[in-house]
């Protein structure tokens, strides 16, 4: 069943069409990733999705209901967003930044009741950051503050959850743990993602973007294809089934008129 879904979505900013006729949908409890280069429109995209912009043309809808027509606070019980560049807690504890995510479900100035402490919990210990909870905001590494971003969108406990490349400043052992705990989680998990690989390890469908439009949708197998790698990146690669996970495993051969990383010659075995 759909829970969040893009129809005919376009949008413009400073006089450029940014994402055109785009259609993507997201089915209860499974990981959609995003991919696409670099200015393909995957934030854009999300930030629609999120209900944070709305598209010129076409609909966003959150259980089939209009995103537009729908209250902010409402959006916010059901779905949460963790942007690429963290919002500045500056004078924040790691747990009061988390306690952040609890908004939605408290009255204004009303104290936290012990179904938000035990969401403000589960949510710092899941991101592997309650030893960090008395920590300063100000003083978290990129890594720790992305981690703390996650807690406090877990901390709200949403049905669906829209992520900007939430790996980008972990290392890692941190990207294994935060894909895989957005593959454990009860949820709706849309995702923009860099790594092909692990896109296709811990994504059950794919939608790349290329210029503001859709240009592959599906299963990862039938998605990450050699020729979709050169069409939208412009890269060669070749795709194969690692033995090892039984999911596609990209290798980069190199960019045309780039400069190519080093390729170490083969054992004749090989
Ligand atoms: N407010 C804006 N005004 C003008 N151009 C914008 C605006 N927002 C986005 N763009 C442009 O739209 C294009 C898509 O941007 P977007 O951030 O959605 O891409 P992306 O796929 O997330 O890229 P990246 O992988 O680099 O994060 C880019 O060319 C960007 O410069």
């Amino acid at each position: 069943m759909t829970v969040l879904a893009a129809n005919g979505l376009a949008w413009s900013a400073g006089g450029v069409r940014i994402l055109d006729g785009v259609d993507v949908a997201a089915h209860r409890g499974e990981v959609l990733g995003v991919l696409g280069p670099n200015g393909a429109g995957k934030t854009s995209l999300l930030r629609l999705l999120a209900g944070l912009r709305r598209p010129d043309r076409g609909t966003v809808t959150l259980d089939g209901q209009p995103m537009h027509v729908l209250p902010r606070r409402a959006i916010a019980q059901r779905l949460a967003i963790v942007e690429q560049a963290p919002e500045a807690h500056t004078d924040l504890t790691v747990s009061d930044a988390v306690a952040l995510g609890r908004t939605p479900h408290r009255r204004r100035f009303a104290p936290l009741r012990a179904a938000d402490h035990a969401a403000i919990d589960r949510a710092l210990d899941l991101t592997g950051m309650s030893p960090y909870r008395t920590r300063s905001w100000r003083t978290l590494s990129g890594g720790e503050q992305q981690r703390t971003q996650l807690a406090r969108a877990l901390a709200q406990e949403p049905a669906v959850i829209v992520l900007d490349e939430p790996t980008n400043h972990l290392d890692i052992r941190y990207q294994l743990d935060v894909l895989a705990l957005l593959r454990r989680l009860e949820m709706t998990v849309v995702t923009a993602l860099h790594d092909l690989n692990l896109a296709a390890r811990f994504c059950d469908r794919l939608a790349v973007l290329d210029g503001g439009r859709v240009a592959a949708a599906g299963d990862p197998d039938a998605v990450l294809t050699r020729a979709l790698i050169r069409d939208v990146y412009g890269v060669d690669a070749v795709v194969e089934t690692s033995p090892h996970t039984g999911m596609p495993a990209v290798t980069y051969l190199g960019a045309p008129a780039r400069a190519e990383g080093r390729v170490r010659p083969l054992p004749p075995s090989v």
